[in-house]
């Protein structure tokens, strides 16, 4: 049996796409997910037109609710992970898998270090997920999932492939993971735009706000001797230049960026909307301890960190040239 810990956007997308073709899963998470899935099931669509349905979904609001699973997919935000290893670890049997799909760099450090009698999977999502409510979710963005090669999830490899994610399995998934946080060094933009993500990233000014701080990210990132891996069609490296590209030539080049649900908004604009702490320390938070672990300053994702903590208490929204200057500043 696989479990999801964490049952939100993440969690009820991969784990209702394997129950939907035939693997048994049971979702843990809040109860007020539990009603609404028990109101309508749960429904699975993506950008390609699959649309599925699962009607009888296992959802339990108690850890007990993984006990007995052979994997887990753990889908709690990073603030969250060390309570819910915490609460696996009083459940879980020895030997059974846990895969972290969450942003950021530590999650699975933070989980195995409280599931010393488990395997813990470094794992990473690169979809967006948009949780359109009432049991809904959406897949706004191309992407399979990645994870770090494990023996010990063969037995699974199957399960994902026919549920139309299959796992790539990587050597080393930390540059794998460095790439991803480049492309979430846009959420705090992203949320403090108070736009979905295909308008915001359809200014120029926005972007350039993007840009400077993955310019910044990567310059470390560099004398840190880290490589990040290649996740789309243009290295990581050569972001920040297409990224400043005028709105005609980036639309021309980049246009398939562009190409994601126009309602689609990223992780940390949901945090800030139901008044939840985000995800900044783990993203752009990282940049900054980089900077610091080489006696080096970010000042770029030093200044979003502060926004949107900022934001976490009392919010407004931000044009692209007003985040540009504070940026800049
Ligand atoms: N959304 C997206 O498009 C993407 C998100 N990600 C990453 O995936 C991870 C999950 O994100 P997402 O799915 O959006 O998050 P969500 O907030 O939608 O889902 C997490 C769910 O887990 C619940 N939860 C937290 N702690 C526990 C616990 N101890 N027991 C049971 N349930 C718990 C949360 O409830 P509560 O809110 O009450 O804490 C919430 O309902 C994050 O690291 C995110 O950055 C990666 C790619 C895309
Ligand atoms: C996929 C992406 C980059 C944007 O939705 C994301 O990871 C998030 O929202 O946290």
């Amino acid at each position: 049996m696989i479990a999801v810990y964490g049952a939100g956007g993440v969690g009820c997308y991969v784990g209702g796409r394997l129950a939907a073709t035939g693997t048994p899963v049971t979702f843990v998470g809040r109860a007020r997910t539990a009603s609404e899935v028990a109101a309508h099931g749960l429904r699975l669509t993506d950008y390609l037109g699959a649309d599925l349905r699962v009607d009888d979904v296992r959802f339990e609001t108690t850890p007990t609710g993984a006990a007995g699973a052979d994997l887990i997919l753990v889908t709690v935000k990073s603030a969250a992970t060390a309570v819910a290893a915490d609460e696996l670890a009083s459940v879980l049997k020895p030997g059974a898998v846990v895969v972290s799909f969450q942003n950021g760099l530590r999650n699975a450090d933070v989980l195995r270090e409280r599931l010393t009698e488990q395997v813990v999977v470094t794992g990473m999502v690169p979809f967006n997920v948009l949780n359109r409510g009432g049991g809904a979710f959406h897949q706004g963005t191309a992407g399979k999932l990645d994870v770090q090669q494990d023996a010990a999830l063969a037995p699974y490899v199957g399960a994902f492939e026919q549920a139309g994610l299959p796992l790539t399995q990587h050597d080393d998934i930390v540059p794998v993971q460095w790439s991803k946080l480049l492309l979430n060094l846009n959420n705090p933009i992203n949320a403090l735009s108070d736009l979905p993500l295909r308008d915001e990233l359809s200014q120029r000014a926005y972007r350039r706000c993007l840009a400077a701080a993955q310019a910044e990210a990567l310059g470390l990132l560099d004398a840190a001797g880290i490589r990040p891996a290649q996740l789309l069609a243009v290295p990581m490296h050569r972001f920040p230049s297409v990224l400043r590209l005028p709105d005609f030539l980036f639309r021309r080049l980049a246009g398939k960026v562009l190409a994601v649900d126009p309602h689609a908004r990223t992780s940390m604009w949901e945090d800030l909307e139901a008044g939840r702490p985000t995800e900044i320390d783990y993203l752009n938070g990282e940049v900054v301890r980089l900077a610091e672990s080489l006696g080096r300053d970010a000042p770029v994702n030093r200044k979003l960190v502060d926004l949107i903590r900022a934001a976490e208490t009392d919010r407004r929204s931000w044009s692209g040239a007003e985040l540009l200057r504070e940026l800049q500043r």
